[in-house]
C-alpha cells in the first residue's frame, strides 16, 4: 500500500500543500526548521490520530489557524483506493473519515495506514520504559493476527474490572473469581500471540540486523510478564494481598517486555546512538518484513532524519534494507546528495526540497 496523493493544511509551518508521492522513495531535504518532519508529523497524524512529537495535537495547528487537516488517498496493492482524513480544532474536536464515514476508533485508521517511524527518539525502543517495547511488539501482533485486538480488549476490560475491585473492594467471590478466568484466558490468548510473533520475528531480525551492522552476540528475547513456570491464575491468587496493597494487578501481559542484551550486557547501555539506531531500525525492517508475509499489505516507513549518527556505509545498507522492502518510504535529511546514490537503478525516487514551509517537487 502507498499513499498516492496528500494534502495538508495548517500542520505547523507548512503552506497548504498537496503531494503526488512516489510509491516507494520519497526524500524530503531543507534547513533545519524548514517542516520536513512537521510533513513526517502529519502523515503520523493520519496513521495513529496523534502526534510523534507532542501529547497533545493543539501545538500541531498551525498558529492562527482554527483547525489543522491532512488528507490522503491510499492506493492498495491490489489497485483498490480508500481516501481517509483527519481533522484536528482547537476546540479539541477530533474527526477522522475512512471512505467518507466517521471512523469508530483510532486502530481502525491503524487498520488502513500501518506506519512504521524511525526518528531521532527511536533509542528509546531500547532503553525507554517497557512499555514502548510493548507498543511495538503489539503492533506487529496487531497487523499479522487478527484475533490479537479482541482479546486485547477483552484484557483491558478484566483488568479493569479487577484493579476496582483490588482498591474499593466491590465485588463478591465468585464475581472475583469470573473476572480472574476471564483475566487468566484472554492473557494466555495474548501471550500466545506475542510469543508466536516473536518467534516469527527473532529469525528476520537477526538477519536483517547482521546486513546492517556487525553486532556478534545480540539476543532478542520476550518476558511475557508472569513466570514462565506458572499459570497466572496462581501467580495473580499468590499476589493478591500485595496487588489489593497496591491497588493494581502487578503480574500479567501489561507487564510483558522485550529484552535486547548484548552478551552480559543490556545493549542499551553498552552500544553507541548509532549502533542502537541501527538495531532499531533492524526491528522495524523486520516488522515490515513480517506483515508483507502475513499478507496483509505493506506498512509505509517514516524516516526522519535518516543520515544522523550513521556513517556512509551504515548509511548505504539501511537504504538498501528499505529498498528490498518494496514498500513507500517518507525520509528526510539536510543535504539531499547523501541519499541520492543508495537506491536499485529502477527504484522511482523522488525529491522533494522543504524551504519555509513550502514544499515543492525537484523536477
Ligand atoms: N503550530 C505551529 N505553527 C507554525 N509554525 C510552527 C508551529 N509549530 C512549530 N512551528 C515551526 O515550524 C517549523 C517546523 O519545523 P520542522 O521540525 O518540521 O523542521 P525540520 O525541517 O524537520 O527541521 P530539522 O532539520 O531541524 O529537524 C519550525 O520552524 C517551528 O518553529
Amino acid at each position: 500500500m502507498s499513499l498516492s496523493r496528500v494534502t495538508v493544511t495548517a500542520v505547523r509551518n507548512l503552506q497548504a500543500v498537496t503531494l503526488s508521492p512516489s510509491p516507494r522513495i520519497n526524500i524530503l531535504y531543507g534547513a533545519n526548521g524548514s517542516g520536513k518532519t512537521s510533513l513526517l508529523e502529519a502523515i503520523y497524524l493520519l496513521g495513529l490520530a496523534r502526534s510523534f512529537r507532542s501529547q497533545r495535537l493543539q501545538p500541531v495547528i498551525q498558529y492562527e489557524q482554527a483547525a489543522c487537516t491532512v488528507f490522503a488517498q491510499v492506493a492498495h496493492a491490489d489497485g483498490g483506493l480508500c481516501n481517509l482524513g483527519v481533522s484536528r480544532d482547537r476546540q479539541g474536536d477530533f474527526s477522522i473519515r475512512i471512505d467518507g464515514q466517521n471512523a469508530r476508533s483510532a486502530a481502525q485508521l491503524a487498520e488502513v495506514l500501518p506506519l512504521q517511524l524511525i526518528n531521532p527518539d527511536s533509542f528509546r525502543l531500547l532503553e525507554g520504559a517497557p512499555k514502548i517495547r510493548r507498543q511495538f511488539l503489539d503492533w506487529g501482533v496487531f497487523h499479522v493476527e487478527p484475533r490479537f485486538l479482541g482479546a486485547w480488549q477483552r484484557l483491558q476490560k478484566a483488568l479493569r474490572q479487577r484493579n476496582s475491585w483490588l482498591r474499593h473492594g466491590t465485588l463478591d467471590g465468585p464475581s472475583q473469581a469470573a473476572w480472574d478466568r476471564e483475566l487468566s484466558l484472554a492473557s494466555d490468548e495474548i501471550d500466545g500471540y506475542r510469543r508466536a510473533y516473536i518467534q516469527a520475528l527473532k529469525p528476520v531480525f537477526e538477519k536483517v540486523l547482521r546486513e546492517l551492522v556487525e553486532l556478534d552476540g545480540l539476543t532478542l528475547s520476550y518476558y511475557r510478564g508472569w513466570d514462565k513456570d506458572r499459570e497466572l491464575s496462581a501467580v495473580l491468587a499468590g499476589s493478591l494481598l500485595r496487588d489489593q496493597q497496591l491497588g493494581h494487578t502487578q503480574a500479567g501481559p501489561q507487564r510483558a517486555d522485550l529484552r535486547l542484551r548484548a552478551g552480559a550486557h543490556n545493549a542499551a547501555d553498552i552500544l553507541s546512538r548509532g549502533q542502537q539506531k541501527l538495531v532499531v531500525c533492524a526491528l522495524r525492517i523486520a516488522q515490515g518484513h513480517l506483515m508483507g508475509q502475513a499478507k496483509r499489505g505493506q506498512c509505509i516507513y517514516l524516516v526522519d532524519d535518516l543520515p544522523s549518527e550513521l556513517d556512509e556505509q551504515h548509511r548505504r545498507a539501511l537504504c538498501r534494507l528499505l529498498d528490498e522492502l518494496d514498500c513507500q518510504v517518507f525520509i528526510t535529511c539536510v543535504e539531499h546528495e547523501l541519499l541520492c546514490n543508495g537506491w536499485r537503478a529502477d527504484t522511482p525516487v523522488a525529491l522533494f526540497h522543504v524551504e519555509q514551509g513550502r514544499i515543492t517537487p525537484w523536477e
